[in-house]
């Protein structure tokens, strides 16, 4: 209990606490990242990976201070106290460092959503190709209702998969600490005719502290990702990545039981 309390005041004391503002106002939940922090300033930007639709990355989502914030947020929860425990699981009501989190996406996403820019009507189709989450994905509550955090030491890594259909489409993953390499190989299925030349290309992309991925429609579905953190597999531009412990927080949200 302690220590949940003594993460969230740490968490509140870099990210900001919108919930002290106006004691009259309603316990609406507001956006609490402050991404825009004076001294800390931020200037998150959206990188589109051209060669799969639905996959964007934002490099510098969190600042480094944010980052070690989160970082001690999470190891304050008491997951990760023996070495044998590398993954923690939450479903439904997740941890504030979580809803701050999924706060901070859609706020973020919504920033260059075109739908909620009604202007523009004549490019829409086009502006939704350039937005980094679907817009219809991005107005559901709560937005993300499952949690992984995911504890790698040097060496260890994910093999390749799709996520579970359970989770409905639209996943977010935060990275911490070390740099890696995600490869995306092509799904082999006949719903999935994703067009490329040569058609088992995997595709590789530079996780860096503190940045986020979202994967939406094909990159959900059509393409598996995985994280080989043997010798010899992360490479980037030409370098083998200097490899220490890496921190993944990935949000999903649970299909709906009919
Ligand atoms: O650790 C990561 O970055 C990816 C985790 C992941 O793909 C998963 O939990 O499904
Ligand atoms: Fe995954």
């Amino acid at each position: 209990m302690d220590d949940h309390n003594d993460s969230k005041a740490l968490f509140k004391e870099v990210f900001g606490d919108s919930s002290d503002s106006d004691d009259n106002e309603q316990q609406t939940q507001q956006p609490q990242l402050e991404l825009e922090e004076e001294e800390d300033h931020q200037n998150p930007s959206w990188e589109q990976i051209k060669e799969i639709k639905g996959l964007w990355l934002c490099r510098d989502f969190l600042s480094p201070r944010q980052q070690s914030s989160l970082v001690s947020a999470i190891l304050n929860e008491g997951w990760f106290t023996e070495p044998s425990h590398n993954q923690a699981m939450r479903f439904g009501d997740l941890p504030a460092w979580s809803s701050e989190i999924s706060n901070s996406i859609r706020e973020l996403v919504l920033l260059c959503d075109p739908a909620s820019d009604p202007v523009d009507l004549g490019t829409y189709d086009e502006a939704k190709e350039a937005c980094p989450f679907p817009s219809g994905l991005l107005r559901r509550e709560p937005l993300f209702d499952q949690l992984i955090v995911n504890v790698y030491q040097p060496g260890e890594g994910i093999s390749a998969h799709v996520d579970l259909m359970r989770f409905e489409d639209g996943i977010a993953i935060v990275s911490l600490e070390s740099s890696c390499v995600m490869h995306f190989t092509q799904v082999d299925r006949t719903d999935c005719d994703v067009k490329m030349d040569p058609p088992m290309t995997k595709i590789p992309v530079y996780l860096t502290p503190g940045s986020l991925v979202l994967m939406s429609e094909e990159a959900r579905y059509c393409w598996k990702h995985e994280i080989n953190r043997k010798p010899g597999f992360q490479i980037w531009e030409g370098q083998e990545l200097n490899q220490m412990r890496r921190i993944s927080v990935t949000l999903r949200k649970l299909c709906k039981v009919e």
